[in-house]
């Protein structure tokens, strides 16, 4: 959708960016020229995926790093920068999730989520955001939502309240540095084929199907449709947009807000 080389010179860094949506984003940005750097758990799972940007012609790192601990987040950013100089731009998409009723959540379970999806973006937007604004500025955030976290969802109480403080800290951010050139936005994807949502949450009999009904475009959305939201909100392209939620669902939420 961009045109070639839209991000060329320019170092995005990834969360999550070895499965699923994260990795389909880092895919469309270093196939317009960006290099990319994957944070996640699991070394073997960076490795694969930034093997194989690497021979597709793009240019790619992968650091394992829990999102959740703030010293390994700056630790990795420090080298991030060290190695290539800058950041230039952050996707907030490594989340966890899974379905548990509210009045049977333990304390643990409430802050894998939270940890992960609140705490782990703000410890990747505060320390990329100091970078960009002791370089004199500029540079831009995406951050991954969820439509529970504006509808409500009964099974998914962490996710949709740890997205929610996501949105909030994106439109509080988005005033804070705007004078610095910094802009912060939020994708808000609706059900995407082939990843983890669909196997951590859809896997019950007859789920995905269920949800297929209430959607009215008729299908489910696929990664590309929401990596090309987010290529096009981290562009230049989007100089004017911030502290916005685009929501990708194909229908789903209206009539329901
Ligand atoms: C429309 C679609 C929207 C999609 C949105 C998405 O985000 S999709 C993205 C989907 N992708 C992913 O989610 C991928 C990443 N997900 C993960 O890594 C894990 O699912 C994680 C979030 C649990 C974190 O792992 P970790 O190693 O840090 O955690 P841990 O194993 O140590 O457990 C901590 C606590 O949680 C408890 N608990 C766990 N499961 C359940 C359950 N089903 N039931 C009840 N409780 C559960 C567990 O018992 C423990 O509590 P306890 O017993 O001590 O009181
Ligand atoms: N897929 C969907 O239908 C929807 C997804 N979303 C959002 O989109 C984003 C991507 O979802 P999806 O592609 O399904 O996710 P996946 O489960 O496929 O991938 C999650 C990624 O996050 C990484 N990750 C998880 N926990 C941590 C952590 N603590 N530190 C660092 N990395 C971590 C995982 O790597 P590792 O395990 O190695 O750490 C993995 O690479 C999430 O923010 C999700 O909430 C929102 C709405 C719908």
């Amino acid at each position: 959708m961009l045109p070639p080389g839209s991000f060329e010179g320019r170092v995005a860094v990834i969360t999550g960016g070895s499965s699923g949506i994260g990795e389909t984003i880092a895919r469309h940005l270093a196939a317009l020229g960006a290099t990319v750097v994957l944070l996640g758990r699991r070394p073997d799972a960076l490795r694969e995926v930034v093997a194989s940007i690497r021979e597709a012609g793009g240019s790619a790192a992968g650091f394992a790093a829990d999102v959740r601990d703030r010293e390994r987040v700056e630790a990795v950013l420090a080298e991030v920068v060290d190695r290539y100089g800058r950041i230039d731009h952050l996707v907030n998409n490594a989340a966890g999730n899974f379905r548990v009723a509210p009045e049977e959540m333990s304390p643990n379970a409430w802050n894998a989520v939270v940890r992960i999806v609140l705490d782990g973006s703000w410890h990747c937007t505060q320390t990329v955001g100091r970078h960009l604004i002791a370089r004199g500025g500029g540079g831009s955030v995406v951050s991954i939502g969820t439509t529970p976290a504006l509808f409500g969802d009964p099974d998914t109480a962490h996710s949709a309240s740890a997205k929610a403080g996501v949105l909030a800290m994106t439109k509080s951010l988005a005033i804070a540095w705007g004078r610095h050139g910094i802009r912060l936005n939020v994708v808000t994807p609706g059900l995407t084929d082939d990843t983890g949502a669909v196997s951590q949450l859809f896997a019950a009999e007859g789920a995905y199907a269920a949800n297929l009904e209430k959607i009215p475009v008729g299908r489910h959305a696929n990664r590309d449709e929401i990596a090309e939201a987010v290529t096009y909100l981290l562009s230049d392209h989007a100089g004017y947009v911030t502290g916005q939620n685009l929501v990708i669902d194909g229908g789903r939420s209206l009539g329901i807000g």
